[in-house]
C-alpha cells in the first residue's frame, strides 16, 4: 500500500511511508536564483548549509510560515522537489495518496491553499489532519477514544495547544512563537549582554547544546558587535534560561488559555493523565519539567517529537475513520 504521511513544517518537513517509515526529514528551505525564486537549485539540508553564507545572485526561500503555505508557487516547487528526492530514495512507483498535517488553527483558506498546492505538485487524494492529532497518533494515542487528550506542539514558527477526544477538537490555541523565536531571543541576548554577534546556525547549536550540558558554562564563538573581530565569550546556562524566559512565558500563557476553554470533565482528564509534548521546540532542556512545575500535571515528551506528526499522518493513510472524524 502506498501513499505519504507528510508534516510540512515551518522549520522541517518530514515524510513517512507505510512499511518504510520516515523517508525524508530535512529543513523546509530551498536555494534559488534571485531572478527565478520558484525554481529550486538546492533543497533541504543542502540548501540549509548555505544559511548565513548565501552568495549574491541567490536567495534562500522558506515556502511555509507558521506552518501554512505563504507562497503557492514556491510551496509547489518545494513539494515537487521533495517528492523527487523521496522517489529517488524509496518510492517504488507507488500511488500519490497523501495525508498532510495542518495546524489545528489553520483557516479554511489556508487549508484550501495547501490542498491546491499539493494537487498541483502531483499528489492525488490528499487528506488533511490537524497536526496535534497526527502527533498524538504517531505517539501511540488513539484520538477516537472518549478520554480527552491535550497536545502541546512547539514547532519552529508556532506553538499550538490542542485538546481533543472522540474525533473532535475541544479547544485549540496558537501563539506565533516557538523554537525559532527561542533561537532569535538567544542571538539578541548575546548581542545585547555580551556584544557578540552569532549567526542563526550558531544560535541554534547553542540552544541544542544547552540541553546536553546542564551546568558547565558554554564557550561561544562569534564576532564582536563593535569591531567585527572574532571573539569568544563564556555564557552561564542560567543566562540561556534568562534569554529564553519571555518566549517560554508566552507559550505557558497560551497553554493556560487552552486549559481554561476545556469543558470541566476534559480538564479533569488532563489533570489526571497529563499532556503530550511534541515538536522540536519541546526538546529544549527543562521545558517539560517547567510545564509540570507550573501546571501540576504530568507532561510526557513524545519518543520522537520531531517526526511523530509525519508518523501519525502515515498511520492515518489507513485509518479512514480518523480522517473522517477530524476533517478528512
Ligand atoms: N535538541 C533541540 N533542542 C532545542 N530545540 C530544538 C532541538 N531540536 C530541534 N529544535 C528546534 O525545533 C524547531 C523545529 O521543530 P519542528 O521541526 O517540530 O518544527 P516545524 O514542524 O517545522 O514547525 P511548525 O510546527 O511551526 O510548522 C526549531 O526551532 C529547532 O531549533
Amino acid at each position: 500500500m502506498g501513499g505519504f504521511g507528510i508534516d510540512l513544517g515551518t522549520a522541517n518537513t518530514v515524510v513517512g511511508q507505510p512499511r518504510r517509515g520516515i523517508v525524508f526529514d530535512e529543513p523546509s528551505v530551498m536555494l534559488a536564483h534571485t531572478d527565478e525564486p520558484t525554481v529550486p537549485v538546492l533543497v533541504g539540508h543542502e540548501a540549509r548549509e548555505l544559511t548565513g553564507r548565501t552568495p549574491s545572485g541567490y536567495i534562500m526561500v522558506r515556502p511555509l510560515q507558521d506552518g501554512v503555505v505563504v507562497d503557492l508557487e514556491s510551496a509547489r516547487a518545494f513539494i515537487v522537489a521533495l517528492l523527487r528526492k523521496v522517489k529517488r530514495r524509496a518510492l517504488p512507483g507507488r500511488g500519490r495518496r497523501a495525508v498532510i498535517g495542518v495546524p489545528a488553527g489553520a483557516t479554511t483558506l489556508e487549508c484550501r491553499a495547501l490542498l491546491e498546492t499539493a494537487h498541483e505538485a502531483g499528489l492525488r487524494k490528499v487528506a488533511l489532519l490537524p497536526e496535534p492529532v497526527a502527533g498524538a497518533l504517531g505517539a501511540g494515542v488513539d484520538p477516537l477514544e472518549s478520554r480527552a487528550h491535550l497536545v502541546v506542539d512547539v514547532g519552529g514558527g508556532t506553538s499550538e495547544i490542542t485538546g481533543f477526544c472522540y474525533g473532535g477538537i475541544l479547544s485549540s490555541r496558537t501563539c506565533r512563537v516557538a523554537g525559532d523565536e527561542l533561537t532569535r531571543a538567544l542571538a539578541q541576548y548575546l548581542r545585547a549582554e555580551h556584544r557578540l554577534m552569532v549567526g542563526d546556525l550558531t544560535a541554534e547549536n547553542i540552544k541544542a547544546t544547552a540541553d546536553a550540558v546542564a551546568d558547565p558554562p558554554l564557550i561561544i564563538e562569534g564576532r564582536d558587535a563593535a569591531t567585527g573581530r572574532a571573539r569568544l565569550v563564556t555564557v552561564e546556562t542560567d543566562e540561556v534560561k534568562e534569554a529564553l524566559h519571555t518566549t517560554i512565558d508566552e507559550i505557558i500563557q497560551t497553554l493556560t488559555g487552552c486549559l481554561e476553554e476545556l469543558p470541566a470533565q476534559a480538564a479533569s482528564d488532563i489533570m489526571s493523565n497529563g499532556v503530550l509534548a511534541v515538536g522540536g521546540g519541546a526538546l529544549m532542556s527543562g521545558f517539560t519539567e517547567l510545564l509540570e512545575d507550573t501546571f501540576g500535571f504530568p507532561v510526557k515528551l513524545a519518543d520522537r517529537p520531531l517526526t511523530c506528526v509525519a508518523e501519525g499522518a502515515t498511520i492515518a493513510l489507513h485509518k479512514p475513520e480518523i480522517l473522517a472524524a477530524y476533517g478528512g
